[in-house]
């Protein structure tokens, strides 16, 4: 098996998997736990997130809380959630605003997207890992959509990525395209960068 079939078969393996989880629900839970505490540290207004498919982890109820939250606390600036939308022309990903009961249509993947509404720049971005590994490293659908995007923002938001714990792979290597994320959030804990204790 060469490289790309190796991936593919991988990606297959834990999506099924990930479907198959029989505590889901608990373990979402607990990752939106760990998301709300770990934005705390955080001063970011602009977020940008992804609308949940193949049993990925769904970021959307911890971040409207977040934008809640913001409100509660009258700061100058609102907090706004965003959704990756695809650019056909360059094969990356624009990030426009979505809120609760926006208009939505679907993408050429049948991912909902928003519909028409502003373009917005996130500094901070939750990337769906279909698999994960030390450094930082993320499997992805194989578009190689948040590599090229990540690879041309200007400024680069911080890049936090989000799966179960099941999708932790000890033998993961990198491709030289493979943008690293600067961070990985599982539902035990932040499990990148790993942290040595003081
Ligand atoms: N929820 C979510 N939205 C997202 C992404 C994501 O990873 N998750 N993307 C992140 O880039 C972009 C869409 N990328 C995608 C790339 C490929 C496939 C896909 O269905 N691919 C085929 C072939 C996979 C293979 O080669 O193994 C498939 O799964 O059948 C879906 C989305 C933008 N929106
Ligand atoms: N910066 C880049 N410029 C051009 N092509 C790229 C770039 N990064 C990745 N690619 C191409 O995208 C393809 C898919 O990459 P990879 O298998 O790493 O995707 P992925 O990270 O799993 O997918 P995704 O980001 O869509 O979830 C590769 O064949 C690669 O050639």
């Amino acid at each position: 098996m060469d490289r790309s079939e190796e991936k593919r078969a991988l990606r297959q393996r834990l999506v099924e998997q990930r479907l198959k989880m029989p505590d889901r629900l608990r373990r979402a839970d607990l990752l939106q736990q760990v998301m709300r505490i770990w934005l705390v540290g955080r001063s970011d207004t602009v977020i940008g997130a992804y609308w949940p498919i193949k049993g990925e982890f769904d970021p959307l109820p911890a971040l409207h809380r977040w934008k809640e939250d913001g409100e509660l606390l009258d700061e100058p600036q609102l907090r706004r959630i965003a959704l990756p939308v695809i650019d056909k022309v360059h094969q990356t990903l624009k990030f426009h605003a979505w809120f609760p009961g926006c208009p939505m249509e679907e993408d050429a993947f049948g991912i909902p997207k928003p519909k028409d509404t502003e373009i917005v720049v996130p500094t901070l971005l939750f990337v769906p890992c279909v698999g994960y590994a030390v450094g930082g490293y993320r499997l992805g659908y194989g578009g190689g959509f948040y590599d090229r995007t990540l690879a041309q923002l200007q400024p680069r938001p911080f890049t936090a990525g989000l799966g179960f714990a099941a999708g932790f792979l000890p033998e993961f290597e990198p491709e030289a395209h493979d943008v690293p994320l600067d961070a990985i959030l599982n539902e035990l804990g932040v499990v990148w960068p790993i942290s040595l204790g003081d």
